[in-house]
C-alpha cells in the first residue's frame, strides 16, 4: 500500500504484471491486474513530494511520480532548492537530481503553455543553464505530441530512477527520455537550442567507465568502486564542451553567464565475453548505446594490482577484440532477427531487405557494419540505418592509464595505438582516476596539479577526449558574444551561416539576411570589436558563408 499521499504516482511495467499500468490515485494505489495488497512491497518513502522509480527499484517496474510542492534533491535540502520550487500544476514535475549538471529533462505539459513555468535564477544555477535545462528538442508535449516552438524558460520533468549499485547501496539517477525518433538532441536555455549529441562509453567491467563518466559529467551520478559490476544501470549526463576561448569572449563581452557546447555521455555496465549470448549485464543496456552517435570504448591501461581484472590481467588487445567482438555479435543477433521479420514483413521493400542482408553478411564475416554501411544506397539502408548498429558508429579508444604515465603514455598504449590504427580510429590518451581529482579542485588549482604531472591541459584527457569526439562527429564551433552572454554553438562541419543561425532558431535560418563575423582569434587579440572592425577584420557574409571553426557571428534576419 501507497502512503496516503495527496498527490497521483503513476505506475508503469509491472514487474507482476508483466505489462504496463498507469496510476493517478488521490490516497489509494490502483494499478491494473494488481491487487493493493500485492503491491505491499512497493511501499514508498512518506514524502511529502515526489519521486520517481525506475527499473532496477524495488518494484522492478518503472514509474514516475507527481510533486506538487517542491521537490526533494539527494544530499540538497530543501531549502537549498526553493530556486525549483514546482509550480502548482495539475500535472507534476519531478527535478533532476544526483547531480545538478546530468542529466536531461522530459517536458511534461499538457500544452505547450503548461510547460511554460518559472526560470532558474542564474546565480542560483550553480552550472550553466545549459546542462540544466537540457532536453530534447524539438520540443514536443507529452501529451499532445504536438510540437512546442516558444522555448522560453521551462522547467522540465525528469525522471527519477533508483538503482540498485550493490545490494546494500540504492542511489538515485537520472533517467532521459529519448524521445523515440527524436535522435537529435539539444540543450535549451533562455530561447536559444543548441545541439548536443551522445557517445556511449563501453568497454569490460572495472576499467574505470564510470570514473570517466562522472569526471566528464562533473558529477558524481554514477557510482565508481574497485569491483566488477559496479555500474549496473545506465547513467547519462551532460558534458560541457571544455573550451577556453570561451572565458577570453566572455571577458570582452563583459558577458553575465557563459554558456559552453555540450555533449551527452552514456555509461552503462561493463561488458565481458559473451556478453551477447547473455552473460554479464553490459548486454542488456547496448540498447541505451544504440540511440548514441559515436562509443567511446575505455581500455585499461594502468596497473594496479588493487583494481580487479576480470581476465586477470592487463592486455589493451585482448580487451579490444573482445569488446569489439561482442558489439559485432549484438548487432549480428540484431540484425538476424530484423531480417527474419522482413522477409515476412510486407511492408519492407525489397532494397531494405537487401541493405539486411549485405550488412548481416559483413558482420558474419567479421567485419564492423561501418565497412558496408557507407556503400549502402539511400533505400538500402532505410531499414538498417534504424537499428543504431553498434559496430556503425566511430569509436573513440580512451586509453585510461595510471598518473605517472598521463604524460608520455605507456607500453599498454602503444598497443591500442596500433590496433586502432589499423581500424582507422581515433585514441586518447586520459587518466580517469586523474580526472576524478581534478574535478575536485578549484578550476585556478587544475593547471597548476597537471603541470606537476607534466602534462599540458589540452593534450590529454578529457578535453582532448571531448575535442577528439567532436571531430569524430564532424563537429565544429562558433560563438555568440555579448553581455548578456557568450555562448558555443555546434555545427556540423561545412555548414553555412544560415544553418549555423538555424541552430540557434529556426527563424533565424528562415529570415537569415547575413551575418556580421569575425574570428575569435582576431576578436581577442585586438580586444573589441570595435577595434576588429577598425581593422577591417569584420566580414558581413552571406547565405552562402561556409562557417569556420572559431568564427563568432551575430545574425540580422527578418521574419
Ligand atoms: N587510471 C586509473 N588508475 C588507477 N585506478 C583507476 C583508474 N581509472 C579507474 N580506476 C579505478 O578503477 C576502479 C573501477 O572504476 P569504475 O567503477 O569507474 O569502473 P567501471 O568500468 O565503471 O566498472 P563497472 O563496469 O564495474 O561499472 C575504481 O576503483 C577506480 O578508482
Ligand atoms: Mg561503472
Amino acid at each position: 500500500m501507497l502512503p496516503p499521499l495527496s498527490h497521483g504516482w503513476a505506475y508503469e511495467g509491472g514487474s507482476r504484471t508483466g505489462g504496463k499500468g498507469e496510476v493517478d490515485a488521490k490516497d489509494k494505489m490502483q494499478e491494473k491486474g494488481v491487487s493493493p495488497a500485492d503491491n505491499s512491497h512497493r511501499m514508498l518513502p512518506p514524502l511529502s513530494h515526489g519521486w520517481a522509480y525506475e527499473g532496477g527499484s524495488r518494484t522492478g517496474g518503472k514509474g514516475e511520480v507527481d510533486a506538487k510542492d517542491e521537490v526533494q534533491e539527494k544530499g540538497v535540502s530543501p531549502a537549498d532548492n526553493s530556486h525549483r520550487m514546482l509550480p502548482p500544476l495539475s500535472h507534476g514535475w519531478a527535478y533532476e537530481g544526483g547531480s545538478r549538471t546530468g542529466g536531461k529533462g522530459e517536458v511534461d505539459a499538457k500544452d505547450g503553455n503548461d510547460a511554460l513555468v518559472k526560470s532558474m535564477p542564474r546565480d542560483e544555477a550553480h552550472v550553466s543553464a545549459a546542462t540544466l535545462f537540457a532536453i530534447p528538442a524539438p520540443l514536443v508535449a507529452r501529451e499532445t505530441k504536438k510540437q512546442i516552438s516558444d522555448c522560453t524558460r521551462r522547467m522540465f520533468n525528469f525522471r527519477y530512477g533508483m538503482a540498485r549499485s550493490n545490494s546494500a547501496f540504492i542511489r538515485p539517477f537520472v533517467k532521459p527520455w529519448s524521445g523515440g525518433a527524436q535522435r537529435q538532441l539539444a540543450a535549451v536555455s533562455g530561447h536559444q537550442i543548441s545541439m548536443k549529441l551522445r557517445a556511449g562509453i563501453v568497454g569490460l567491467p572495472n576499467v574505470g567507465k564510470s570514473t570517466l563518466f562522472n569526471a566528464l559529467t562533473g558529477g558524481a551520478t554514477a557510482q565508481a568502486a574497485n569491483f566488477p559490476f559496479c555500474t549496473i544501470e545506465p547513467n547519462v549526463g551532460i558534458a560541457e564542451v571544455p573550451d577556453p576561448r570561451l572565458l577570453a569572449l566572455a571577458n570582452i563581452a563583459k558577458s553575465e553567464s557563459v554558456l559552453p557546447a555540450v555533449l551527452e555521455f552514456v555509461d552503462i555496465a561493463g561488458l565481458v565475453k559473451g556478453a551477447s549470448q547473455g552473460e554479464g549485464l553490459g548486454n542488456k543496456f547496448l540498447a541505451n548505446i544504440r540511440e548514441c552517435d559515436a562509443i567511446v570504448q575505455v581500455i585499461r591501461c594502468f596497473e594496479n594490482d588493487d583494481i580487479v581484472h576480470v581476465s586477470g590481467s592487463v592486455d589493451p588487445e585482448r580487451d579490444m577484440e573482445v569488446i569489439n567482438l561482442e558489439l559485432a555479435l549484438s548487432d549480428l543477433a540484431q540484425v538476424e532477427k530484423r531480417l527474419q521479420r522482413a522477409l515476412k514483413d510486407k511492408s519492407v521493400t525489397q532494397a531494405e531487405r537487401d541493405g539486411l542482408q549485405k550488412v548481416y553478411d559483413a558482420l558474419a564475416e567479421g567485419k564492423p557494419a561501418r565497412e558496408i554501411l557507407p556503400f549502402l544506397s539511400e533505400d538500402e539502408l532505410a531499414d538498417v540505418g534504424r537499428l543504431g548498429l553498434l559496430t556503425g558508429m566511430k569509436v573513440i579508444y580512451a586509453a585510461n592509464v595510471g598518473d605517472a604515465e598521463l604524460a608520455i603514455g605507456n607500453k599498454y598504449v602503444d598497443k591500442v595505438r596500433e590496433v586502432a590504427a589499423k581500424e582507422g580510429a581515433g585514441v586518447v590518451l586520459v587518466s580517469a582516476q586523474v580526472e576524478a581529482e581534478l574535478v575536485e579542485l578549484p578550476l585556478e588549482d587544475r593547471k597548476e596539479f597537471l603541470e606537476s604531472l607534466g602534462v599540458q591541459e589540452e593534450a590529454c584527457g578529457l578535453r582532448a577526449l571531448v575535442k577528439e569526439t567532436y571531430s569524430l562527429l564532424g563537429l565544429q564551433t562558433y560563438f555568440t558574444c555579448g553581455p548578456k552572454e557568450t555562448r558555443a554553438w555546434t555545427i556540423k562541419k561545412g555548414s553555412t551561416a544560415p544553418q549555423a543561425a538555424g541552430v540557434i532558431h529556426s527563424d533565424f535560418e528562415k529570415g537569415f539576411i547575413r551575418a556580421e563575423t569575425m574570428s575569435c582569434e582576431d576578436l581577442v587579440a585586438l580586444g573589441s570589436e570595435k577595434a576588429v572592425k577598425d581593422a577591417g577584420k569584420l566580414r558581413s557574409e552571406g547565405k552562402e558563408y561556409v562557417c569556420k571553426e572559431g568564427d563568432v557571428m551575430l545574425f540580422r534576419f527578418n521574419v
